[in-house]
């Protein structure tokens, strides 16, 4: 029977010396899913992942694929594009993938079309034979992910993905991703620090903050769980006084959260142009003015500030 989760992690936990990168994670993947690990630098994305295929011991839990211990896992079920890009500098793109698709014993007429499909799938076909020491940063970061998909693998692990790119470039890679899972049915893991990308390409997104799962669930969820208002951010003249001001506002009916994130305070509510006479009311009845305010619907990324408390591009 078809496990209908491809990775498991249970109890999942790092240590380096004192420090605890990864806080006892519990998580399943499920097969053909696009699956984003969301967190700032330093959460602990790359540590989690990197024991989720077997590239770093945990120090304690337990890792399944498709059911089995990772220990006795087919690793070639796994393709890895790292953050830091490694490749060949004196080979061509064409080059590059041969000798990958080779060491991964690809038979020689599969791997033809292969190298020809990621080169035009990835938009490198005009540099096939160029040096990879004339690519450019983006053309680089592509290549690279060719390479991780040269042996077809079941499991595709991004980390990072769109670090570096250009609008252009991130594009052709998010349009790629979704076809390795609509059209491939590969299952992608991937780790961001861009809600976007989070927001648009995941199934479902994993928060995870300190080494630690702070929310699982579809993008949609977690935007409803957290309201689909508005957030009104405000700006004190005196922010100092955030958190006696942030009590008055508490009283305003219908306010479904107020958080202090760097220095502003964030009113999250419905019908925000509604409530902004009261907030200003409120503000000035403590001797204190608005310097900025703006007002945007509920993102993702205002999921994340209620749940860790800080902005994500800290
Ligand atoms: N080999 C190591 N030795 C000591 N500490 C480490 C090691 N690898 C990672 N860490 C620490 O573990 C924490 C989590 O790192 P990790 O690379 O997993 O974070 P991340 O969420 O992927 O961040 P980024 O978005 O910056 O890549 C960090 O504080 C990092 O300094």
């Amino acid at each position: 029977m078809v496990n209908e989760f491809i990775i498991e992690a249970k109890n999942l936990f790092k240590s380096f010396g004192d420090f605890v990168a990864v806080d006892n994670l519990n998580l399943k993947i499920k097969r053909g899913e696009v699956f984003g690990f969301l967190g700032p630098n330093g959460a602990g994305k790359t540590t989690s992942i990197k024991m989720m295929v077997g590239l770093l011991r945990p120090t304690g839990g337990e890792i399944l694929i498709d059911g089995e211990d990772i220990a006795h896992a087919d690793r070639l079920k796994i393709g890895i594009c790292p953050q830091d890009i490694v490749l060949w500098e004196s080979l061509t793109c064409k080059e590059s993938l041969k000798f990958m698709g080779q060491m991964y014993e690809v038979p020689e007429d599969i791997l033809k079309t292969r190298v020809k499909n990621l080169l035009e799938d990835l938009i490198l076909t005009d540099k096939a034979n160029t040096m990879v020491s004339n690519l450019s940063g983006g053309m680089k970061r592509r290549l690279n992910l060719a390479m991780a998909l040269i042996h077809s693998p079941e499991i595709v692990v991004l980390d990072e993905p769109s670090e570096g790119l250009d609008p252009q470039s991130r594009r052709v890679l998010w349009n790629f991703i979704r076809s390795l899972r609509d059209n491939e049915g590969k299952t992608v893991i991937l780790t961001t620090h861009l809600m976007d990308e989070a927001d648009g390409l995941s199934d479902r997104i994993a928060i995870i903050d300190h080494g630690k799962l702070l929310r699982l669930d579809t993008p949609e969820n977690l935007k409803k769980e957290f309201g689909e208002g508005d957030i009104v951010e405000i700006h004190l003249a005196d922010s100092k006084m955030n958190q006696e001001v942030i009590f008055r506002l508490k009283t305003i009916e219908n306010i479904d959260s107020i958080t202090e994130v760097d220095g502003k305070i964030n009113i999250k509510t419905l019908n925000a142009v509604g409530k902004l006479p009261e907030i200003m009311n409120k503000v000035q009845e403590m001797n204190n003015e608005i310097a900025d305010l703006s007002l945007h619907p509920n993102t993702l990324e205002d999921v994340f500030i209620e749940l860790t408390g800080t902005s994500l591009r800290e």
